[in-house]
């Protein structure tokens, strides 16, 4: 087969690799890695701040959680190390990589190694990304199953994770719109000057 329809068909396969972080909590229709990786482009093309190469930024969005359509989705949940975990993942992108011509396998394996060390400052944005796009999906879900609180435990890993002033400003009205929801705000809940980082820690009863 043609290696870039072999690469295609693999990258495909990120439309059915579903987020493990929500299998493993059942969330019911959980999104994919490549619904995850959309958002984050989305959010990527959004920025405005001059110091940051935005177009990198949305490239790497698109490809870093790629070798997920070889390895899957490995979540803290299947305490499979770090050094594994990339020692997979990188055998993956080699495989992947191996399909292309040299051209786009250079840019694309930069992009993706620039992420996994988080080097640069586009990398250190788009990681802050990832964490604000899981953050908001786990919101989302919470609204929509009906269950305040019931996913905190993505909040709470997260929390100090965010520096950027443009993703502070988007957690902040995250944590401002969740707080409505779990009918906090005007009793003790946020003051609302938080930094964004803080989220609610005292969701309700029957939450874990
Ligand atoms: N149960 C939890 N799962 C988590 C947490 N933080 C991340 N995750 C999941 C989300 C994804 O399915 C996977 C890794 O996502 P990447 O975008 O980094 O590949 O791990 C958590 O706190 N709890
Ligand atoms: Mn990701």
């Amino acid at each position: 087969m043609d290696g870039m329809l072999q690469f295609m068909k693999l990258i495909g396969q990120l439309k059915r690799v579903a987020r493990t972080g929500w299998v493993h909590r059942e969330v019911r229709q959980p999104e994919s890695v490549s619904d995850h990786m959309y958002r984050m482009a989305m959010m990527a093309l959004t920025i405005q701040d001059p110091g940051i190469n935005k177009n990198r930024c949305v490239k790497m969005a698109l490809v870093h959680d790629m070798a997920e359509c070889i390895v899957g989705d490995i979540a803290p949940t299947d305490n499979i190390s770090k050094a594994e975990k990339h020692r997979m993942e990188k055998e993956a992108m080699e495989q992947l990589m191996g399909l292309l011509e040299e051209g786009l396998r250079k840019e694309i394996y930069e992009l993706w190694e620039d992420y996994e060390a988080q080097s640069s400052t586009e990398a250190k944005l788009v990681k802050e990304l990832d964490q604000l796009e899981m953050i908001l999906q786990a919101h989302e879900y919470e609204e929509l199953e009906g269950k305040p609180g019931w996913l905190q435990e993505f909040f709470n890993s997260t929390q100090g994770k965010f520096h950027h002033p443009e993703v502070l400003r988007l957690v902040q009205s995250l944590n401002e719109e969740r707080s409505r929801f779990l009918g906090v705000v005007g009793t003790n809940g946020p003051s609302g000057n938080e930094t964004g980082a803080e989220t609610v820690t005292h969701p309700p009863s029957g939450s874990t």
